[in-house]
């Protein structure tokens, strides 16, 4: 592609907390230009929830990334093809025309990621989502930055150094961090002066998730409704903080099977519930401890900004360190949809050869593209 300017991409998120697709259409150049124009969020239904969570386990018999045991195959199919009817419906609804979307960037769903073996497997198949939806796909980007020796995560701080660049005046603190709180949380530092910085910090919603899904059937805490009616419990909280995971310096990243739920009879629904929104917080907290500055600002985007525990702690705690912490909202940014446009941002960055990751997000060796692109066939005008 010969044309530097900016196009419309598509972003496609299905994240750690296997909830559903989120969708997003950016105006970029895969520069500094990063225009959001809309996003939508399509759930899954609980027994699709079901089958990728069986799907995990079935995924830690994979020795090569091409592998698909068991039904992951057909898995892998249902789930793209979830992924074109969003599409579908995403574009229909709004009356854009699959012609005039230059890019399409597919991140699957990851079922298994072990950065020691140099393997990490998302299901999608990238080939069948454009020859449907009629527009070109790049997928399959966090292959090419562990060949390069890199953890293959975290992928999201390109965008959030573009985004760094365009906040508004009033939160222009140098250094920031942009925190992500999905199933797994993790943290882009940006100073402004050098590459971002970036690495997995710890469990995020996946551990509260299971939790209350196991002890009351329900797939998550809503506005923080159990955790509210709890107490931390030191020991519990140890127990996760003593990892030696936080004390590892970065690049790092996590698997979704690195922290496991606490077992049956750890202690009340609420008081666990309660003790890994504090872990949450903590683990996060204790990133600065690897940063070279403590940053003045954290920017908090995914789900977790919605749990009102989890964001008290993380005011308290940034607040000693001379921090504020503020939800993506209150940086005029979408909490919900940075995953997807970030996915749409590197895509346009995949077409035109820079760099998804560098040295200091992912430790690969070098500034490292990456992702395969899937011709459309015909155009689907
Ligand atoms: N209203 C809410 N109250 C409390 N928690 C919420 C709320 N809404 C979402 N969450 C939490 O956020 C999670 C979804 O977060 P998100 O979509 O950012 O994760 P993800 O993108 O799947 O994960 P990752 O970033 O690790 O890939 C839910 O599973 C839930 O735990
Ligand atoms: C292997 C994988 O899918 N990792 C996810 C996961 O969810 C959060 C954290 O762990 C992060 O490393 C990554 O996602 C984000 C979007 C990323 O790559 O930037």
């Amino acid at each position: 592609m010969g044309d530097a300017g900016p196009i419309l991409a598509l972003g496609l998120m299905s994240g750690t907390s296997m909830d559903g697709i989120d969708v997003a259409l950016v105006e970029t150049d895969g520069g500094d230009h990063v225009c959001r124009i809309a996003a939508e969020g399509f759930a899954y239904e609980a027994r699709f929830r079901d089958r990728l969570a069986k799907g995990l386990e079935t995924a830690k018999a994979i020795a090569r990334p091409d592998e698909r045991p068991g039904d992951l195959a057909e898995l892998e199919r249902e789930l793209t093809d979830r992924h074109t009817e969003a599409v579908r419906r995403f574009l229909t609804v709004r009356g854009i025309e699959p012609a005039t979307v230059g890019v399409v960037g597919f991140h699957g769903q990851t079922v298994l990621h072990r950065p020691e073996q140099a393997l990490t497997v998302q299901l999608g198949d990238g080939h069948r989502l454009a020859e449907v939806i009629g527009i070109d796909v790049v997928y399959d980007m966090r292959a090419a930055d562990m060949e390069a020796g890199g953890q293959g995560a975290p992928l999201i701080p390109a965008y959030h150094a573009a985004l760094a660049k365009s906040l508004p005046d009033e939160l222009r603190a140098s250094p920031v961090v942009f925190v992500n709180i999905g199933g797994i949380s993790n943290i882009t530092y940006v100073d402004g002066t050098s590459e971002p910085m970036a690495f997995d910090t710890g469990p995020g919603n996946a551990l509260i998730d299971q939790w209350v899904a196991r002890e009351a059937g329900i797939p998550f805490d809503q506005n923080g409704a159990v955790a509210a009616e709890g107490g931390i419990v030191d020991a519990l909280a140890d127990r996760y903080l003593s990892a030696d995971f936080f004390t590892k310096p970065a690049p790092k990243s996590l698997d979704r099977f690195d922290f496991t739920v606490p077992p049956p009879g750890a202690g009340s629904l609420e008081d666990v519930a309660r003790t890994l929104c504090f872990v949450a917080a903590e683990a996060i907290l204790r990133a600065a401890d690897h940063l070279p500055e403590t940053p003045k600002l954290w920017i908090v985007g995914g789900g977790g900004r919605k749990h009102p525990a989890i964001m008290a702690d993380l005011r308290r705690g940034a607040a000693k360190r001379g921090a504020k912490v503020v939800a993506a909202e209150e940086a005029a940014l979408d909490g919900d949809s940075l995953e997807a446009e970030a996915w749409a941002y590197l895509a346009v960055r995949s077409l035109r050869g820079l760099p998804l990751t560098w040295p200091t997000t992912t430790g690969c060796r070098v500034p490292t593209a990456g992702g395969i692109l899937a011709k459309a066939a015909t155009s689907a005008a």
